[in-house]
């Protein structure tokens, strides 16, 4: 089973698009996938109650093994806001925990990530993809960050770059932090995020390929809204991303 973590140079930067359009591309040559988010800040409440994120949905339809929601996103919080103090937030208190104290309330640990994140691990289908959240180094409690649930799980990681200015010292750090805890950047993927192409793109491109030692598994154009579907399936027709991945 291949094990893949998806991260990105911050919040909104494509994260889920890229991780659907990869889910979509492994399911057109016949791999079996699951994916995870397991932890999730920004919900709705769905028919019966049960907080709903919509990375967690987009998710569970694109992989090929269908999951109940909760196996797919265990940790689900209705405030869009930092996972950690969303998790804080959605306790109830004879008294809100003030300064840092919070930290220690927030219910969230890697050891219980690890759990459910094992759980899918365990059903081994051909590709377990987990998404994160915000940005690589993601704070969860007063001492643990994703990256830790990352290493413990020893997930590839993919590096979603979302192509506006900023994303040159965001995609080196994030690089730099992942292989410093001796992980492997399977790829990153350049992803435009606005309708509007950033200025010098191709120069952008070219200083992130020099200096990223891991292949840019595909440069992700904007999808306008109209025939967003048939622009996807077309653009998965060109890529080699899943050969780069060693994955076909
Ligand atoms: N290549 C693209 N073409 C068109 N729209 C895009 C593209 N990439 C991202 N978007 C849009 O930008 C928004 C943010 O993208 P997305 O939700 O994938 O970000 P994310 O990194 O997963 O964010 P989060 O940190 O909340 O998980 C979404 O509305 C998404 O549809
Ligand atoms: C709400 C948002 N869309 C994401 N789900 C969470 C982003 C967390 C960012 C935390 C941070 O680095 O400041
Ligand atoms: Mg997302």
């Amino acid at each position: 089973m291949r094990k893949l973590f998806i991260t990105g140079t911050d919040t909104d930067v494509g994260k889920t698009e890229v991780a659907t359009l990869l889910l979509k591309a492994m399911a057109q040559v016949g791999l079996e996938t699951a994916a995870m988010k397991p932890i999730a800040a920004g919900c709705e409440n769905g028919p019966d109650g049960q907080l709903l994120n919509s990375d967690a949905l987009k998710l569970q339809a694109a992989a090929t093994l269908q999951l109940p929601y909760e196996k797919v996103n265990p940790f689900a919080f209705a405030e869009p806001i930092a996972p950690h103090i969303a998790a804080m937030m959605s306790r109830s208190y004879s008294e809100k925990p003030s300064g840092e104290q919070f930290l220690g309330t927030t219910g969230l640990n890697v050891s219980q990530l690890l759990k459910h994140w094992q759980n899918l691990a365990a059903l081994d289908a051909d590709v377990l993809l987990t998404e994160g959240a915000g940005g690589w180094q993601l704070p969860i409690n007063a001492l643990e960050d994703m990256p830790s649930f990352v290493q413990r799980a020893n997930m590839d990681v993919v590096v979603v770059v979302g192509m506006r200015l900023g994303c040159l010292n965001h995609a080196l750090l994030t690089i730099a932090a992942i292989q410093a805890l001796g992980l492997k950047v399977a790829g990153w993927v350049a992803n435009q995020v606005s309708s509007n192409i950033m200025p010098y793109y191709s120069e952008n491109i070219a200083t992130l390929r020099s200096r990223i030692n891991a292949p840019l598994l595909a440069e992700v154009p904007y999808f306008a809204e109209a025939q967003r579907d048939e622009a996807q399936r077309e653009w998965l027709q060109k890529q080699n991303w899943l050969s780069q991945l060693a994955l076909a």
